[in-house]
């Protein structure tokens, strides 16, 4: 027995005999009855590791009701609004050869905890139970319109080649398409589309039949519902508030969601309580290819827009650009029905409210120059004219990455942060610093981040009417001058035209530019005849006084390998002068074959480029390119005289006398 008990059976330590560890003698604080910051004297409120789990989370919109929901001013219980939001997803995933919508069940199936709401499919008629097949026994969990942070869990926990990068930026990759298809486009081809849209030669619209959209739509609701979760986004199109669309993007990965998540404009949660029917819905089933015995389908690649039915199914790419640019193609249908114009242009404003549209195809600088430290960005791609001024279509930007550098653009860098998609980039294994001159994936690497990424973005993202027109080529002949002012009718050839010429590959030493021209310098998206696009341009800028003017944002001092592409300072010097109204006031003088107005002097920028004969050492070879060039743009322009331009045959004889004159 112990000796050292207090004799009652209890054992206790004998302090005497203790040669424990030195009492540590802590500081006397002022006071010495201060609170002893003890942790034990504040225990967690949990009886369970799984009860603390659940103390981390605090229940949140949009699964928490904002208000006290009304439909048509009736009152709906809470569990009453989520059952018709699943019915309605549930709607927007039937199968049409089923006629039922497949059972869904919000959350993700991975946490088995959270009970899920279940929505029973839609019977429109009584189905025999002969007919069910497993399909129909099986629940499709619903990821709807989650926050980055649960998507980059998602990306993260499931999607190979998904990491966070850092700066915060979530990489991801494309897979085997790292660009958009244009061959791939398919528009159904019925009454109403058969008169409204631009089809034949040198039209982006590709015919289907309804049947095969069917075929193709079905392949890609069977191929989401038979996956065990599938994303949902319900969000926007167009800040003009008279004229937003709503859409659905159905999807497989999140960083497909992430991508329109960032690119679409994103609902209050007030907002998104009324949501109700989508306007128009996206199948991305980009990971399944479509069937290559499908008539139309001439590749595993296929991306359909039926305009009647208000949908576009994905097959085949995985390519995130395809749904923004799919849906930009949707707009440019809508919107000239409501007169208004849908433009392939950034947009961006200076402080005394005067705004500038900048055109140009791909990698011509329209992200790059609107997102201008000293100026209010409205939008960097896609934009709507109408009476009332200019609207952004989209909720983020969606920029070039490739030789990104933080001197040069510091606020794209900047933005690429945590919730910005980071497509096909290439990055250090260990430290996940991004090498943005690494090309080992594509040359199109991309960021799309949210709009209010930019410190300087105008919110929301409207304008009054544009003050100047600003046209952009990226000319690799090295050809066209670095700015020309253009009357109303050279602004109207040029934006016809639509010219641009890059390089193609630039690993293979030098190689001939090749001139690309499209249409509204966005041929891929419109659906009507470029003049009635041009028409309204033209009407617009004459009613709103705008200034157009063509900037080569390309070679200077010779052609793609004997030149090289102007100093992006010297473009913002430029650009800067159109904005400030310097550069209206300048002396001009005409060049040859192409009759454009330039400027002799320009602050900032050396005066001997600013006339490309100046600039090339061998004058002979520059005439020779300068000619070449005038022909491909005449060559071009060919398909165009026929028609005329609005109402005013004055205007087009104009237009048609405003290119090159040799
Ligand atoms: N003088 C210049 N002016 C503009 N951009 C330049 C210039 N020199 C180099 N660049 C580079 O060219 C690219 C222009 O790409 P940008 O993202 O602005 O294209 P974009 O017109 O927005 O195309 P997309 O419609 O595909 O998004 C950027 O990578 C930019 O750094
Ligand atoms: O759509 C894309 O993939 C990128 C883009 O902005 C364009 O090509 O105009
Ligand atoms: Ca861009
Ligand atoms: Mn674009």
């Amino acid at each position: 027995m112990a000796s050292d008990g207090v004799g009652n059976g209890e054992f206790s330590f004998d302090n005497k005999r203790r040669t424990g560890l030195p009492k540590i003698q802590t500081q006397k604080t002022e006071d010495e009855n201060v609170v002893c910051h003890d942790d034990s004297a504040t225990p967690v409120k949990a009886q369970t590791l799984d009860e603390l789990h659940s103390l981390q989370k605090k229940k949140s919109a949009p699964t928490t009701p904002i208000k006290s929901p009304h439909v048509f001013g009736v009152a709906v219980s809470e569990e009453e609004r989520q059952k018709q939001q699943l019915q309605s997803i549930s709607a927007s995933l039937a199968s049409l050869t089923r006629e039922t919508g497949p059972k869904v069940v919000k959350g993700d199936p991975a946490r088995q905890a959270e009970t899920p709401k279940v929505q029973q499919p839609l019977h429109h008629h009584h189905t025999p139970a002969l007919n069910i097949s497993d399909s129909g026994l099986k629940f499709t969990h619903i990821l709807y319109n989650l926050s980055p942070a649960e998507l980059y869990e998602q990306a993260i926990k499931y999607e190979k080649g998904s990491f966070i990068t850092s700066s915060g930026a979530l990489a991801t990759l494309s897979g085997a398409k790292t660009g958009r298809s244009p061959r791939d486009k398919r528009v159904v081809r019925d009454e109403t589309t058969e008169d409204d849209l631009w089809w034949g030669k040198g039209s982006p619209n590709i015919e289907m039949d309804e049947q095969t959209f069917l075929i193709n739509r079905e392949r890609a609701v069977d191929y989401l519902c038979s996956l065990e979760k599938v994303f949902v986004n319900d969000q926007f199109l167009n800040w003009d508030p008279n004229n937003r669309i709503k859409v659905r993007i159905v999807s497989a990965r999140a960083y497909h969601s992430l991508f329109m998540h960032n690119m679409c404009i994103r609902p209050t949660p007030e907002e998104l309580e009324d949501f109700g029917t989508p306007d128009f819905t996206i199948y991305n089933a980009g990971q399944f290819p479509c069937n290559r015995y499908t008539h139309y389908m001439t590749s595993s690649t296929s991306i359909d827009i039926n305009l009647a039915r208000r949908e576009m199914v994905i097959l085949g790419t995985q390519y995130a650009g395809e749904m923004k640019k799919g849906l930009f193609g949707v707009m440019h249908y809508l919107m000239p029905k409501r007169q208004i114009l849908s433009l392939h242009s950034g947009c961006n404003m200076g402080k005394e409210g005067d705004v500038a549209l900048f055109f140009g195809l791909s990698g011509t600088g329209k992200t790059t120059l609107s997102t201008d430290h000293n100026r209010y960005l409205i939008g960097d791609d896609e934009h709507c004219w109408s009476d009332h001024g200019v609207s952004n279509i989209e909720g983020g930007c969606y920029a070039k990455c490739i030789d990104l550098a933080r001197e040069k653009e510091p606020d794209i860098w900047n933005a690429i942060k945590f919730g910005t998609v980071l497509e096909n980039v290439v990055f250090e294994e260990h430290t996940r610093e991004v090498d943005y001159t690494d090309k080992s994936v594509t040359e199109n690497t991309r960021a799309a981040y949210p709009i209010e990424y930019i410190p300087n973005a105008k919110i929301p993202c409207v304008g009054p009417h544009p003050k100047n027109v600003i046209l952009l080529a990226c000319d690799a002949f090295g050809v066209l001058p670095p700015v020309s002012k253009l009357n109303l009718a050279q602004t109207m050839y040029h934006f016809i035209s639509g010219y641009t010429a890059l390089v193609a590959g630039t690993e293979d030493g030098i190689k001939e530019p090749t001139a690309t021209f499209s249409a509204c310098f966005g041929a891929a998206f419109i659906m009507l005849h470029p003049t009635k696009y041009a028409a309204m341009l033209a009407e617009k800028m004459q009613k709103h006084g705008a200034t157009g003017w063509l900037v080569n944002t390309g070679w200077s001092g010779g052609s793609y390998g004997s030149g090289s592409r102007i100093k992006l300072a010297y473009t913002r010097k430029i650009i800067d002068a159109i904005h400030s109204g310097a550069l209206l006031k300048a002396e001009y003088k005409k060049t040859e074959v192409f009759g454009l107005e330039i400027p002799t002097a320009l602050e900032g920028v050396p005066s001997e480029i600013l006339d490309p004969a100046n600039t090339w050492p061998d004058k002979k070879a520059h005439k020779d390119t300068l000619l070449k060039l005038g022909g491909l743009f005449r060559k071009n322009f060919e398909v165009f005289t026929n028609y005329k331009i609005g109402s005013d045959s004055n205007l087009t004889e104009e237009i048609l006398a405003a290119g090159p004159n040799f």
